[in-house]
């Protein structure tokens, strides 16, 4: 890039001169004496030659080139900085022509047009009889030449490539040289263009840098090659192996033939991208979104589940409860992770279905398999399509997918997962499903496929609600304090027999999760090392009180408090609404799940 040095240091032009022709190599050494905001290193080669010399003048730091007729037009074919070329001017036709004046025999102008174009104007001026020929390229010379020499021609006139030319044949050949002004002219031209680049390089690199900050990947390709790619493209991909996802290629085929703008949600490398691809001129424009690359560590802290989630680093959590289901549940697990058939689990809301996913998936992992759960509200007809044909489940053969809360599939979605799942090679994956009980009444109204329950409720596991097993809460409220411990780092580590029966006689809606959150309000808030009797019945109270103001038909919310109160109220009713389900309150709310916490404290 054009870099000038600022107001106070002067700026210095540094320019290649290629001289064609020795004469020219002469006058460019003494103007050089002349000028003083030129830097000119002038080399001697004529078209080829001069070409090579100029190769990357860019590099070698050369803002401008200068050379003349054929071998100008032929540096600038390759260069990427301004190529001036040395006008013929009509003192140096006029010049040449009142010296050919003196020659006997026919005479023609032969040259590329800066020098025949002008030579024919003079000549019609000064009545001479002289024939003018346009070449556009130095192959054709010697043609035009050898049929002068047929039509009686002497003399020819023209630039260097002309006059070697007319030597061979045994013509005479008079070079047009540039004089001294057209020089000069060309110097204050290159002054010219220079101000003119820079300025613009000014811009291009002011566009670079906003394109750089820029948290999408932009990439522009031409003929499947990327011609230019953002920092952030630049980081993310490579396009040769971006280019053979059969989704990307297929839309920037799409794009160029039917010249609309496109956007498709694709997964590519663990991530999904949301991808646009726009037509411009003889490109395409593609910029790519990041929808979210989640782990562990993302989905808690940051975000709203998505469609699709990836999670590498599941640790173990032990399933705490001494209850028959439990113990039943865990050898399940056990057997049902050494086999390959797809496990649906069923249970209410916050009851550890998940939980129980991820057991399986850690007694399968044997690599760096991540844990893969696919939201089945969040995910569309055409984000699955796009997965499959994507062969996203192929690559992730050896994985587990978990699809939460299967029964929220659309009908169109669940069709489709159906007749993918019914291929041979979906069924690599192990396929973990998750329901609420309600599933088999879905199945018998028809709102749910009997064919996909059938083909994936092969081995079940059933999750009964906390309220029937409340011998595990002792157990669940022992494993929760211990895990907060560190936490909120305060005194609380245990809980008194008669506040554990409390909580044994409650209902739960919420089942495990609910009491996860319980035990976290009631360890933050407690005064003392053991959790007492009396700070278990008011938090229950509060939570009663909440679900009763939701089972009235018309309840109001209090506008006289504070802000935050107000919308802590409206929280606390979205999320009796939702049955105490904090993801769904959340989602509904467009909070994440661990502010709906924090505004709940
Ligand atoms: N038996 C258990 N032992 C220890 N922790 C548990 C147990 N059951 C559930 N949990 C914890 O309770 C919380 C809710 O569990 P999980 O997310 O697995 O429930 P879910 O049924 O999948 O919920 P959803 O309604 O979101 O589908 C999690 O933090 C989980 O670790």
């Amino acid at each position: 890039m054009l870099i000038f040095a600022t107001e106070g240091e002067g700026k210095m032009i540094k320019a290649l001169v290629i001289a064609p022709y020795e004469g020219l190599f002469e006058m460019m050494k003494e103007i050089q004496q002349e000028v003083d905001d030129f830097e000119l290193h002038i080399e001697l080669g004529n078209l080829y030659e001069g070409a090579n010399i100029a190769k990357d003048a860019e590099k070698r730091g050369y803002h401008i080139i200068i050379s003349r007729g054929g071998t100008a037009s032929m540096i600038q074919e390759e260069s990427s900085i301004p190529v001036i070329d040395i006008q013929v001017s009509g003192y140096d036709v006029l010049r040449i022509l009142t010296l050919v004046k003196g020659f006997s025999g026919k005479a023609a102008i032969v040259g590329f047009p800066n020098i025949s174009q002008g030579a024919v104007t003079i000549c019609k001026l000064l009545d001479l009889d002289i024939k003018s020929l346009t070449i556009t390229k130095d192959t054709e010379v010697e043609e035009k030449l050898a049929n002068l020499k047929k039509l009686g021609y002497e003399v020819v006139i023209g630039d260097v490539v002309t006059v070697q030319a007319a030597k061979q044949l045994g013509l005479t050949g008079v070079l047009i040289t540039s004089g001294k002004e057209a020089i000069m002219d060309s110097l204050e031209e290159a002054r010219r263009a220079i101000q003119l680049y820079s300025r613009l390089q000014q811009d291009v690199s002011i566009y670079q840098s906003i394109l750089d900050c820029s948290e999408q990947a932009i990439g522009i390709i031409r003929e499947e090659k990327i011609i230019y790619g953002n920092e952030r493209f630049n980081k993310e991909f490579n396009w040769i192996k971006l280019y053979n996802s059969p989704g990307v290629k297929r839309m920037v085929q799409q794009t160029e033939l039917t010249r609309e703008k496109k956007t498709i949600t694709l997964h590519f490398d663990h991530t999904l991208w949301k991808l646009t691809a726009c037509p411009y001129e003889d490109t395409v424009i593609i910029y790519f979104e990041k929808d979210f690359k989640a782990d562990v560590a993302d989905k808690k802290v940051n975000g709203n589940p998505h469609a699709l989630e990836f999670n590498q680093t599941v640790s173990y959590t032990p399933i705490a409860g001494k209850s028959e289901p439990i113990q039943k549940i865990l050898q399940q697990i056990d057997k049902y992770s050494g086999m390959d058939e797809p496990v649906w689990i069923m249970g209410e809301v916050g009851n550890g279905k998940e939980l129980i996913a991820q057991s399986i998936h850690l007694k399968r992992k044997s690599n760096d398999e991540p844990f893969i759960t696919l939201n089945s509200d969040l995910l569309s007809e055409e984000l699955l399509k796009n997965l499959i044909s994507e062969g996203f489940f192929q690559k992730y053969a050896n994985s587990v997918i978990y699809l939460k809360n299967i029964e929220r599939l659309t009908p169109i979605t669940q069709k489709e997962l159906y007749h993918f799942l019914k291929k041979e090679d979906a069924k690599k994956s192990k396929w973990v499903v998750s329901s609420e009980d309600t599933i088999e009444e879905k199945v018998k109204n028809g709102t749910f496929i009997r064919d996909f329950y059938n083909s994936l409720a092969q081995l079940k596991i059933y999750i009964p609600p906390l309220r029937e097993r409340s011998e595990d809460i002792e157990k669940l409220v022992h494993v929760f304090i211990s895990e907060l411990h560190p936490k909120y780092g305060n005194e609380v580590v245990g809980i008194r027999q008669d506040a554990l029966e409390e909580l044994a006689n409650y209902n739960w809606p919420g089942n495990v999760e609910q009491l996860k959150h319980v035990i976290e309000q009631l360890v933050t808030q407690s005064q003392s090392y053991y959790i007492e009797k009396k700070e278990v019945e008011t938090v229950l109270n509060q939570l009663e009180h909440q679900q009763k103001n939701n089972n009235t038909s018309i309840t109001t919310i209090d506008i006289s408090g504070t802000l935050e109160e107000i919308e802590k109220q409206v929280i606390t009713r979205v999320l009796e609404a939702e049955e105490m389900n904090q993801s769904r309150a959340a989602k509904r709310l467009g909070i994440n799940r661990s502010t709906l916490w924090r505004k709940l404290k």
